[in-house]
C-alpha cells in the first residue's frame, strides 16, 4: 500500500469485512443521456453499492464515468466502474437503455427495427454474463422492446420489465397536480397501455384523498376541455421536449431510480411498469403497462384495474397497435 506509514493497522481489523450484507450491484447498458441520468440519480440516491456501466463507446463512456466519479466525495459511497457485460456476473438488476432514440418528429414506434438489431446481439449476451439479474428495459418503443427481450432472453416473464408508463404517470400526476395546487405525491392517476401514441388517462380512477376527481362537482363548468388539454401535454411531452433539446432524460433516471428501489428492496409498489399482460382485459401475448406490483421478484402481480367502457375499447386499442408492430418482427 503507498503511503502506509499514515496508518497503524491492527491484525483484527484486516480480516473485517466492511460489508457484511450482499452488496447491491446494477449494470446500466448505454451510456448515453438517459443510461448517465440513470446512473446520476441512482448514485445520489445510493441505491446501489456498485454500479457497473456498459457501452459500444468506449470513450465517451469513460469521459461519463469519470465525470460521475469525481462527485463521489458529495455522496454515500458506490462503486462506479467502466465496464463490459462480462463484470455483471453478479448483478441484481440491468438497466438497458442502449440503442436508438428519436429524432424531432419520429415516433417511438419507428426506433423499432434499429433497436431490435442492437436487441439481437445485447440481450443474450446479457443473460449470459447477468444470469440472476432482473432486466429493466428502458430503449425505446419500450413495450415492443420488453417483449422482444423477454423472447431473446427466455427468462420468466417475472425478470424482464419495462419501464413502460412510469413517466407518463409522472407526468400526469405533476400536470394534475400543478392545476390543484396541490404537491403531485398526493393525487392519484395512472396513465396505462403503450408507452406511447395509444396511451390511456385512466380518469375514472384520478383521486385525491380517495375522492374521485370527476365525481367531485366542477362549479357547473364544463371541465373536459380542461382535461384533454392536460392528457395532451402529457402526451406531447416527449416530442416537445425532444424537439427543444434533443432527448429527455432527467424525470426517466429520477423514475427508472424508483423501479430498481422497489425491486432492490423488495417493496411491493404499484407501479404502472410493462410487463407480459395474459388474459387481463381479453388481452394476450404483448407487454404494455397497466398498475403492477414490482418487489425482488419483479413483476408477479398485476392488479385488476376496473375500467370505464371508453377506457377499456382504448385499452384495447392500444394493444392491437403493440401487436400489430409485434407481428411484423422478424426475431
Ligand atoms: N422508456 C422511456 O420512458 C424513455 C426511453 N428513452 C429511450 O432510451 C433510449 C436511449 O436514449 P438516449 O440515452 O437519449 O440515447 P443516446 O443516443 O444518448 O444513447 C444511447 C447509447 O447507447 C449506446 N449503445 C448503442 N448500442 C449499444 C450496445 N449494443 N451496447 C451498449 N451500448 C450501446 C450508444 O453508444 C449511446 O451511448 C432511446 O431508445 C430512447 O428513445 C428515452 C427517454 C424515455
Ligand atoms: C422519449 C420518451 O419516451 C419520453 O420522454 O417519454
Amino acid at each position: 500500500m503507498l503511503f502506509e506509514n499514515l496508518f497503524t493497522t491492527s491484525s483484527e481489523g484486516e480480516s473485517t469485512s466492511p460489508i457484511v450484507r450482499r452488496p447491491r450491484k446494477g449494470v446500466i447498458v448505454g451510456a448515453g443521456q438517459v443510461g448517465m441520468a440513470c446512473a446520476y440519480s441512482m448514485l445520489i440516491q445510493n441505491i446501489f453499492d456498485e454500479m457497473v456501466i456498459v457501452d459500444v463507446n468506449q470513450h465517451k463512456l469513460e469521459g461519463e464515468v469519470m465525470d460521475l466519479l469525481h462527485g463521489l466525495p458529495f455522496v454515500e459511497p458506490t462503486l462506479v466502474r467502466a465496464g463490459t457485460l462480462a463484470d455483471g456476473e453478479d448483478a441484481d438488476i440491468v438497466i438497458i437503455t442502449a440503442g436508438a432514440k428519436q429524432k424531432p418528429g419520429e415516433t417511438r414506434l419507428d426506433l423499432v427495427n434499429r433497436n431490435v438489431e442492437v436487441f439481437k446481439g445485447l440481450i443474450p449476451e446479457v443473460v449470459k454474463c447477468c444470469p440472476k439479474a432482473v432486466l429493466l428495459i428502458v430503449t425505446n418503443p419500450v413495450d415492443i422492446m420488453t417483449y422482444v427481450a423477454l423472447k431473446l432472453s427466455g427468462l420468466p416473464s417475472s425478470s424482464v420489465i419495462g419501464s413502460g408508463t412510469v413517466l407518463d404517470t409522472a407526468r400526469f400526476r405533476y400536470l394534475l397536480a400543478q392545476k390543484l395546487e396541490l404537491d403531485p405525491r398526493s393525487l392519484h392517476a395512472y396513465v396505462i397501455g403503450e408507452h406511447g401514441d395509444s396511451e390511456v388517462p385512466v380518469w375514472s380512477k384520478v383521486n385525491i384523498a380517495g375522492m374521485n376527481l370527476l365525481d367531485v362537482e366542477a362549479e357547473g363548468k364544463d371541465i373536459n376541455p380542461l382535461l384533454q388539454d392536460i392528457f395532451a401535454q402529457v402526451k406531447n411531452a416527449a416530442y416537445e421536449i425532444i424537439q427543444r433539446k434533443g432527448a429527455t432524460s432527467y424525470a426517466i433516471g429520477l423514475g427508472v431510480a424508483q423501479i430498481v428501489q422497489a425491486i432492490l428492496r423488495n417493496q411491493n409498489r404499484v407501479l404502472t411498469v410493462s410487463t407480459l399482460i395474459q388474459n387481463i382485459h381479453e388481452i394476450q401475448n404483448v407487454c404494455l403497462s397497466l398498475p403492477c406490483v414490482v418487489n425482488r421478484q419483479g413483476v408477479t402481480r398485476v392488479l385488476n384495474l376496473s375500467l370505464t367502457q371508453a377506457e377499456l375499447q382504448q385499452l384495447q386499442h392500444s394493444s392491437q397497435v403493440l401487436q400489430q408492430t409485434i407481428k411484423k418482427l422478424k426475431l
